[in-house]
């Protein structure tokens, strides 16, 4: 399919008028064609606006309806072919088999949000039956469903270009939940942009839906993401990326007239704790495997591990040898955008010229596009000491912080801020020490994890992808797996209504074969 560098606008798609959006080659720096003109102020209250007249229309849509438009999306990202991959390998220079498994995660996503829906328990309808002769108060008929709560901005990822993207986690669960979605194309990757919203775009077409469900707008500027996330007939916003962007989306939806909830995925530097037993018996395992995380898309992962706490000793030595050794073996790795890069670069100078602060390891130069993994190590004082330290390296770097003991990995801890992941490498007389950490742990991250790294999140019913502040915005949530769709939902309760102007949801006959709470006891189907 040939890219026309166009807004899609319901359904329709039209050149911007705006600064353009030009996709850079990640690996050469080269510019791609073509160009990507911005969207207008009023291509942005346009999009709004078919969002808004969507909404009601969308938002009813039976289970199978809405189910059939998540797969037909889905398939019409797999008939995008071979032109999806190549372009998405150009635009941000991860290899084929990443962004093939990656188109593979985000259609399968998307499939489960469609049984999801189909299941129907995310609509969690409650009927508390009317009880007319209760003395001394009769008891209303109460009957509750959770509807969507409206049009939903997304911002996507530009390290995931199709699973945290145009149809990532934050669009299909928004539609799953009946909301329609406007996406602001990330800069980094606006070709696997285009090509993706125009499979959602014929998926609303074919579907029969309103076509304000969905809308794609570019902006080479700050000024389309921020008038999204002011705008009135805005709901909710989905964002993954940086601290700085995220808090200031933040603070836009803090400020409207009607405030708005904003789920930002942002910094996460996933404490790796190593017991005493596991080290000693395979502190080299442990340190070849860290490193193969920590490498993981050039390390352009939110879940890489970037801080290992440990107690010194022979297991400790093993795990730095053999972490060394595999990082100073690693080649130097293309990262996605000239701005991450030299981000990167930056953070890895910082460490580096920390007077307390000393390099283990440094993998090979690489070419200016590139990034090199190093390993860095300093002990707890210091790291308690400097905050500065507790900052995302964006990239294949990472620090060991040396603990006296476990009262000392017990103070890093208390002291760091929340988290993604912690991963914890346990051998069974480790137990002990472990479960003294667990409530600690429980209240500084969203996903606790053992003997392995949080690289390569499973999308799942019982997955949290989420965490306290600064992680994201918002820990009682999480951005991937099925719960993410209860972020766009909203309960109603509806007293005494008579039957016939109850939502089919609620209705005496169940007609959309819901699952149902009666009384608070699951009802038997
Ligand atoms: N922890 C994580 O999951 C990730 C962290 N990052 C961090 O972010 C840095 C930059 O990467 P980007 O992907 O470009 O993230 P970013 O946060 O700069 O941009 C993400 C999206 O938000 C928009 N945006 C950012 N600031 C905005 C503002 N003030 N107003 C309106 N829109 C705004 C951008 O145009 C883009 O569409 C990286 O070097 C890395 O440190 C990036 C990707 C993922
Ligand atoms: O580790 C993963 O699979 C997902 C990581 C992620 O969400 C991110 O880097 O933004």
């Amino acid at each position: 399919m040939t890219l026309r560098g166009e807004n899609l606008i319901g359904a329709e798609a039209r050149r911007g008028t705006e600064a353009a959006v030009r996709a850079v080659a990640a690996a050469t720096g080269e510019s791609l064609e073509p160009d990507f003109p911005g969207a207008s102020l009023g291509d942005l209250d346009r999009a709004c606006a078919l969002a808004e007249a969507a909404f009601d229309t969308y938002r009813e849509t039976d289970p199978e309806t809405r189910a059939g438009f998540l797969e037909a999306i889905a398939a019409n990202i797999l008939e995008t072919g071979d032109a999806l991959v190549t372009r998405c390998m150009e635009e941000t220079g991860l290899p084929r088999p990443r962004i093939e498994g990656e188109r593979a995660r985000t259609v399968g996503q998307l499939r489960l949000f469609a049984d999801v829906v189909r299941e129907g328990s995310s609509v969690a309808v409650r009927i508390d039956p009317a009880l007319p002769d209760r003395k001394p108060l009769p008891r209303p008929d109460l009957r509750l469903r959770r509807i969507a709560v409206g049009p939903v901005a997304v911002f996507g990822a530009s390290n995931f270009p199709l699973a945290f993207s145009v149809a990532g986690g934050d669009t299909a669960s928004a539609l799953a939940a009946g909301c329609p979605v406007v996406v602001k194309a990330h800069p980094a990757h606006p070709g696997t942009s285009e090509l993706v919203g125009r499979a959602i775009q014929k998926a609303v077409a074919s579907c029969g839906l309103p076509e304000g469900t969905f809308s794609l707008l570019f902006d080479a500027g700050q000024s389309i993401g921020q008038g999204l996330v002011a705008d009135p007939r805005i709901a909710a916003v989905g964002f993954t990326g940086s601290r700085r962007g995220g808090t200031a989306l933040m603070a836009i939806a803090a400020a409207r007239p009607v405030p708005i909830p904003v789920y930002a995925e942002m910094s996460s530097i996933n404490p790796v704790l190593l017991f005493p037993g596991a080290l000693a018996a395979r502190g080299a395992e442990i340190g070849q495997a860290f490193a193969a995380s920590l490498t993981l898309g050039a390390g352009q992962f939110c879940t890489n591990p970037g801080l290992i706490l440990a107690l010194p000793g022979p297991g400790l030595d093993a795990f730095l040898e053999a972490a060394g050794a595999a990082l100073r073996d690693s080649p130097a790795a293309t990262m996605l955008t000239p701005g991450i890069q030299r981000a990167y670069r930056e953070a890895v100078a910082r460490m580096a010229g920390h007077a307390a602060v000393t390099r283990i390891a440094e993998g090979a130069e690489g070419r200016v596009t590139q990034g090199r993994a190093s390993l860095f190590a300093t002990d707890s004082d210091v790291f308690l000491a400097d905050p500065a330290l507790q900052e995302e390296m964006f990239g294949a770097s990472g620090l060991v912080v040396r603990c006296a003991d476990l009262a000392a990995m017990r103070a890093v801890l208390e002291h760091l801020e929340g988290q993604l992941t912690a991963a914890l490498h346990l051998a069974p007389e480790d137990h002990a020490a472990a479960r003294d950490l667990l409530p600690l742990l429980e209240r500084r991250v969203g996903r606790i994890l053992v003997n392995g790294f949080g690289t390569g999140v499973e999308v799942a019913h019982a997955m949290v992808h989420g965490g306290p502040y600064p992680a994201t915005s918002d820990g009682r949530t999480t951005s991937v797996g099925s719960l993410a769709i209860d972020r766009f939902l909203r309960p109603v309760s509806y007293q005494d209504v008579p039957d016939a102007l109850l939502p089919a949801a609620l209705q005496a006959a169940n007609p959309l074969d819901l699952p149902r709470r009666i009384d608070g006891v699951p009802e038997r189907r």
